[in-house]
């Protein structure tokens, strides 16, 4: 390994086990179309796959007629609008606002266009009076990062227009602004990942929230398994690299259309990594006295939510992965998509089985991933902590 400067030389070994829907715009002949809906005439729309699927494929067959649908039930049943009837082809008139009809487009939608993400960094920096300068992602268990922080103004994810909402344990769902040790931060309790159905562009769009914000060092921290067999549940694993599965099955966060404005087409993820910030998080780890529980190494994010296989546990060893977990890389790529400074750690949580066996122990479980990330918090967030007042002494 080159470039760290790790005393006790346990850390990363690299390589080798060692260490939208259209409403009825063809195919509809069974007595509506979908250009004759006003909101006058029909306040209640078929939500079946005859009115509101994809063209409107008329399988249903049942729906006979507009005044079948005004009447609200065909047989027996509640019909109501759904985002895809609302937000078909544009001739829709409907009772909701031109701002509800484009939140919801928003939401149905895999990517975020920059004036979308500019207004949600408005409503974050005007609600809070700051200009945050690092951003922190909260792993699972780790949100207590996010409670050291100082005259903290909260935005609960709900509340914030066009943010997808938090749906896992250890997740708190709310953006925590305000300072800590003098720098101006703001803080992810509970971030998306894949597995809870966003798209990766959605999981990683508040990165780009962030940079609108004005946010220049992403900290981004998780919960992963050890698969380095040198690793101790405990153990911080600071990343100096990844391996995107994700991105090797064709996934990325960038993919489709690229706005310039947040960066360009075709980015280089080398140096991905701050190494500058690495070396500081040994120097202070030594400082804390937990040199040996501090490791360099290469972390994984696959789909999840299951954990992995063995064979898939071996797989990745062999090529050279030391953590793995369910997130995180997303989020790096998009924050070095915009030149965002990137520190990221894994906590290890558990240690992953490589070889078979019976023993119910070799199992992960999300119950011991936050109580070992409740324990843990402590030197977690003091690491944090001491590196922000780092990089706040440099600027200031
Ligand atoms: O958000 P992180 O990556 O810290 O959470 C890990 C991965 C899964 O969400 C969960 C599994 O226990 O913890
Ligand atoms: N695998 C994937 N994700 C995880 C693990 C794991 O073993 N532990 C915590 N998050």
């Amino acid at each position: 390994m080159t470039g760290y400067k790790v005393a006790n030389g346990n850390g990363h070994s690299n390589g080798n086990g060692n260490t939208k829907g259209t409403n009825g715009t063809n195919g509809h002949s069974n007595g509506h179309k979908s250009a004759d809906y006003t909101a006058q005439e029909n306040p209640t729309m078929c939500s079946r796959d005859c009115c509101s699927g994809p063209g409107g494929s008329n399988r249903g067959n049942t729906c006979s007629d507009k005044k079948g649908a005004k009447a609200g039930s065909l047989t027996g049943e509640k019909i109501i609008p759904t985002p895809q009837s609302l937000l078909g082809n544009g001739k829709i008139q409907c009772e909701l606002t031109h701002e509800e009809l484009r939140a919801l487009r928003v939401l149905n939608e895999d990517t975020y266009p920059y004036e979308v993400i500019e207004e949600i960094a408005d409503f974050i920096t005007k609600g809070s009076g700051m200009r945050p300068k690092i951003g922190i992602i909260c792993g699972s268990g780790l949100g207590s990062l996010a409670d050291m922080i100082q005259d903290p103004k909260i935005f609960e994810y709900e509340k914030i227009p066009n943010f997808p909402v938090s749906t896992v344990e250890g997740h708190a769902g709310r953006l925590v602004v305000g300072t800590l040790e003098g720098a101006t931060v703001m803080a992810m309790q509970g971030r998306f990942h894949f597995y809870e159905g966003y798209p990766l562009a959605k999981c990683s769009m508040p990165v780009r929230v962030m940079k609108l914000c004005g946010v220049e060092y992403l900290f981004a921290t998780n919960a992963a398994g050890g698969i380095n067999p040198r690793f101790a549940v405990g153990d911080i694993m600071l990343m100096h690299d990844h391996v995107n599965m994700l991105g090797f099955a064709g996934n990325s966060p960038l993919q489709g259309p690229n706005d310039p404005r947040f960066g360009p087409r075709f980015p280089a993820l080398v140096n991905s990594y701050n190494k500058d910030l690495i070396n500081k998080a040994i120097e202070i780890a030594k400082a804390m006295g937990i040199e040996s529980n501090i490791h360099v190494g290469v972390y994984s994010c696959l789909g999840g939510p299951n954990y992995e296989t063995i064979a898939e546990l071996k797989a990745l060893r062999m090529m050279g992965v030391d953590a793995v977990g369910m997130s995180t890389v997303h989020e790096v790529i998009t924050a070095r998509h915009c030149d965002m400074k990137v520190f990221a750690f894994s906590l290890i949580t558990n240690k992953c089985a490589t070889e078979y066996s019976d023993k119910k122990d070799d199992e992960a479980n999300h119950d011991e991933v936050m109580a070992v990330a409740k324990n843990r918090q402590k030197a977690c967030c003091e690491l944090v902590s001491r590196l922000i007042r780092e990089i706040h002494l440099a600027s200031a």
